[in-house]
């Protein structure tokens, strides 16, 4: 299976082109093309560009445990890099569509930065709109925090701490991620507010684990720190992996940018997949 790898400040995934393959990777595919022993290694899979409805193109995203994600942060630019690398976009904005809605966005600096506008933030799961965060008490073995929902198409539970840590992410994240109170179960952000215009994430993602950036979790975590009156409408998400700007208006539109890489080209082997 042909396959094209990029990186989004350390998140890493790999593009699967329709024209490339008989079909959609399967579960079983995806799960295999992501495992870092026995096959490339990846932090997701995406399938596209597929024809848009509402979009220029539309795009499927699948995270490393096989299941299907409405939305990617770092997804989305790394496809609107691999169209910009396919000539099938130029500078202008163009139109992706997700089943977590429909973005615009645009690819800058040779490729390497891409600004997506990604839609409004909802502060409720099931309740597109809700421009309120809501505090809720979240307890996670012998720790008790203070969590907030939000909607960026796909769903996330924003943890405001005082000490921040890959391990806090990595012990308490799982356990969060599956609790019955999200009825898809959610990704997980742990968040130190630096300054009014700077705050620093560590991220456990659905379906996908540790991971050392993600951008639905900026655009969840400025979003609620916003809504709180913590930090003003520009901000600065600092991750392991690097630096990604989210801008907000008063409604709560988030546009994002951040870099991306290109790592490598190739096949993964018939044998790898039987
Ligand atoms: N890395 C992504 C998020 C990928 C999807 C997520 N794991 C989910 O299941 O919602 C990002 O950059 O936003």
């Amino acid at each position: 299976m042909k396959f094209t790898k990029y990186h989004a400040l350390g998140n890493d995934y790999l593009m699967v082109d329709p024209k490339d393959v008989e079909q959609q990777p399967s579960e079983s595919e995806v799960i295999t093309l992501c495992h870092r022993h026995y096959g490339i290694g990846s932090d997701g899979v995406l399938f596209g560009p597929l024809p848009g409805r509402n979009g220029d193109f539309s795009l499927k995203i699948f995270n490393p445990d096989g299941s299907e994600a409405e939305k990617s942060g770092n997804g989305l630019r790394i496809f609107s890099r691999y169209l910009w690398d396919r000539k099938l976009v130029s500078n202008e904005p163009f139109l992706i569509e997700t089943p977590g809605g429909v973005v615009r966005a645009s690819v800058s600096s040779s490729g390497k930065s891409v600004t997506v506008e990604m839609g409004q933030v909802s502060f409720n799961h099931d309740a597109p709109n809700c421009l309120m965060a809501t505090a809720e008490n979240i307890q996670a073995s012998d720790k008790a925090f203070i969590g907030y929902r939000a909607d960026v198409g796909n769903p996330h539970c924003v943890i405001l701490v005082d000490e921040l840590s890959p391990d806090v992410a990595r012990k308490y994240g799982p356990l969060i991620e599956c609790q019955p109170r999200f009825n898809n179960r959610t990704n997980v952000q742990f968040v130190k507010v630096l300054g009014q215009e700077q705050i620093q994430i560590e991220i456990w993602e659905r379906g996908a684990g540790y991971t050392l950036a993600s951008g639905s979790s900026s655009v969840a975590a400025a979003a609620v720190v916003y809504c709180l009156g913590l930090c003003r409408e520009n901000i600065s998400v600092q991750m392991p992996g690097g630096i990604i700007e989210i801008a907000l208006d008063k409604q709560f539109n988030a546009v994002m940018t951040g870099a991306v890489g290109k790592i490598a080209e190739g096949n993964l082997c018939d044998e790898a997949l039987s």
